[in-house]
């Protein structure tokens, strides 16, 4: 399942995407004639019923199962961050992961809510990423091999993998990552992220146009876009989503900053995102904007812009109770109608 080296960096990515899994469609039906049996009329659970069967199939499992579901966070430092394009500084990253072992943040009280595993994947935070106004963030080679690492976080064979990043000045990463994918200027993209003002916003646009112009020559494919515009946590993120298609685990994606994660696999292949859910719309202003570029609807508008799995953490718990409302029911056989 891991890449080793080849003579082009990315091709064990792409002959992975090759090999994506699709749902069994009589496992489908058997899942349908279940939930149409259960003692309530047909559709009244809404968009329960389709989280009970979205699950079933991705996990290819008659009875969707939620045993060992996982929050994984993906922390990484950007080179960008340098030049004030967030309302924290830089240190605040390492303080949020050992905020996050020590159990004091928000994604770990909403792990607690609703039973959730937690890891958190330090990617060489003391080290950033290159400043894509000037370089690329990351070399075609450390791309595929932080792609790979992010492979392992299914490794401890999680059920339901739910998406979060800690990035300080990310979501300018996230903003180049969407201009290129998706065209449209960087006005389009750029937003209040943890908190700018106006200036910083302004600031943001032009270090997105500064970095598309340094690049520009190189950002044709996907996982170009990836290593030169993204971060070790985008990269990271892509290759747990890879990993998770191809070993049955569906995929509940965050915000803003997932989301553009999963942009780049959407960019080479649209069905590479069949077995991942949007957990809510971010605050983010754009978010929107991505979701529509790639034709998806988020389950949750609560309003929220945190990130670090917060918003993937509140859906898997209403993805949790459809799961049980689908498996420990009653049918109408089994009370008598
Ligand atoms: O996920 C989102 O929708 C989201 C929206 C705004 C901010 N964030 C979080 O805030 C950080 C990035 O914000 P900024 O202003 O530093 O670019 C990063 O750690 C993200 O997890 C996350
Ligand atoms: C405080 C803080 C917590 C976060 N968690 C994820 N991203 C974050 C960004 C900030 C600024």
């Amino acid at each position: 399942m891991i890449p080793t080296s080849s003579a082009l960096p990315f091709d064990d990515i792409l002959a992975l995407l090759d090999k994506m899994p699709e749902p069994d469609e009589e496992l489908r039906a058997k899942v349908r004639e279940r939930e149409a049996s259960l003692t309530k009329p047909a559709g009244s659970l809404g968009k329960l019923e389709e989280l009970a069967e979205w699950v079933a199939v991705w996990q290819n499992r008659e009875k969707p199962q939620i045993l060992r579901p996982l929050v994984g966070v993906f922390a990484c430092q950007h080179g960008i961050a340098k030049h004030g394009v967030s309302a924290f500084p830089n240190e605040l990253n390492q303080l949020m992961v050992d905020n996050f072992s020590q159990g004091g943040a928000a994604i770990n009280q909403l792990c607690t809510a609703y039973d959730l595993g937690l890891k958190v994947f330090d990617l060489a935070i003391e080290h950033p990423t290159g400043d894509i106004t000037v370089e690329p963030a990351m070399s075609e080679k450390d791309c595929v091999a932080t792609m790979a690492y992010g492979m392992e976080a299914i490794a401890g064979g999680t059920d339901l993998l739910c998406l979060g990043e800690m990035g300080i000045g990310n979501t300018t990463i996230s903003a180049a990552l969407f201009t290129a994918l998706f065209g449209g200027s960087a006005e389009d993209w750029c937003g209040r992220g943890s908190g700018v003002d106006d200036k910083g916003i302004q600031l943001k646009v032009d270090l997105v146009n500064k970095a598309l112009e340094t690049h520009k020559d190189h950002l044709d494919k996907p996982l170009e876009v990836l290593a030169r515009l993204g971060g070790r946590e985008f990269a990271a993120m892509a290759g747990a989503v890879l990993a998770a298609r191809i070993n049955n685990v569906p995929v509940i994606v965050d915000g803003f900053n997932t989301t553009a994660a999963v942009a780049v696999l959407h960019k080479l292949d649209p069905r590479a995102l069949d077995h991942c859910i949007f957990s809510h719309c971010s605050a983010e202003g754009a978010h929107r904007r991505a979701l529509d570029a790639m034709g998806k609807t988020a389950l949750l508008d609560l309003g929220m812009r945190l990130g670090e799995g917060t918003g993937a953490a509140m859906a898997a718990g209403v993805v949790k109770a459809a799961c049980q409302a689908h498996n420990g029911m009653a049918t109408f056989a089994d009370i008598g109608l």
